[in-house]
């Protein structure tokens, strides 16, 4: 059974390697031959039109398509840490634990703020009370949400503003040490403050963490991230420093788009 997917420290093999990936829902191809080499420890963001295989991309890095029936990865394959993930012998849900997930809309559990982070540490064997508590202290305080919730840990989530809820989500994800946090439109949903707060978290956290977040903000891509991906109709059309995608787009259909010219 393979256990351990973290990646290489010597940062010789990257956080993810997408290779030759083809992926179709049925009869319909909608990823074609995707290439893609994903650094450790940097924030990489995927844009592109609506319907261009985005989140399709996204959710096959930590293998969630897998829940749809008519989902299949048809060629090509995926390596997390060196490891290929469509191993028979991978353990899943050590694959989701190390490749967390955060989505667009907050989706906190019916439960006190501290139950939302306690629960994965439970679920994954943690039983010691004074761990648990600092690991939820720990992950608020990452998130900047401590100071506003150490009054009402037990209180539900349900009761904290859109914004504190995702933040919370993303405190969820942490406590149970990702290696990888992939994040479908994070801020879609959420007002302009509240995207700055999760933006300027973004940038704290990949000192620790590998982020790969879809965005259909342009100026979020351009603002957090260090590489971007630009996909059209299921494929990989430019990839490489988000300063030189946005600044000197090599192929005219990213320059398009960049400017607004469609999507
Ligand atoms: N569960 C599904 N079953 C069938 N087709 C799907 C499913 N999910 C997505 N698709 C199709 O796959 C293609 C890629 O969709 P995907 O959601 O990955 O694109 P996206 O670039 O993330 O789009 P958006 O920015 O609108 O979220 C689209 O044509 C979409 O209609």
């Amino acid at each position: 059974m393979v256990s351990d997917l973290s990646p290489d420290q010597t940062a010789a093999v990257p956080a993810i390697e997408i290779e030759n990936l083809r992926f179709s829902y049925g009869t319909k191809q909608v990823l074609h031959d995707i290439n893609l080499s994903i650094p450790a420890g940097q924030i990489t963001a995927f844009i592109g039109p609506s319907g261009c295989g985005k989140s399709t991309l996204l959710r096959c890095l930590n293998r969630i398509n897998d829940r749809i029936p008519s989902a299949a990865i048809t060629g090509g394959a995926i390596r997390v840490g060196g490891i290929d993930i469509s191993r028979t012998d991978l353990d899943l849900q050590m694959l989701r634990r190390k490749v967390g997930m955060v989505f667009q809309k907050w989706n906190p559990f019916p439960k006190s703020i501290y139950d939302n982070i306690a629960y994965g540490l439970r679920i994954h064997g943690e039983k010691s009370r004074s761990t648990i508590d600092d690991t939820v202290e720990h992950c608020l305080r990452v998130v900047a949400l401590w100071d506003d919730v150490k009054d009402r840990l037990k209180q539900s989530a349900f009761g904290l503003s859109g914004g504190q809820q995702q933040r919370l989500c993303i405190a969820r994800t942490i406590a149970v040490k990702p290696d990888i946090i992939l994040m479908d439109e994070p801020c879609s949903a959420l007002d302009p403050l509240s995207t700055l707060k999760v933006e300027e978290l973004l940038l704290e956290m990949k000192k620790d963490y590998t982020i790969v977040i879809v965005t259909h903000n342009l100026a979020q891509a351009s603002r957090c991230s260090d590489k971007t991906a630009f996909f059209y109709l299921g494929e990989l059309i430019e990839y490489g420093e988000t300063s030189q995608i946005f600044q000197t787009p090599k192929v005219p259909r990213t320059e398009s788009y960049i400017s607004g010219g469609f999507g």
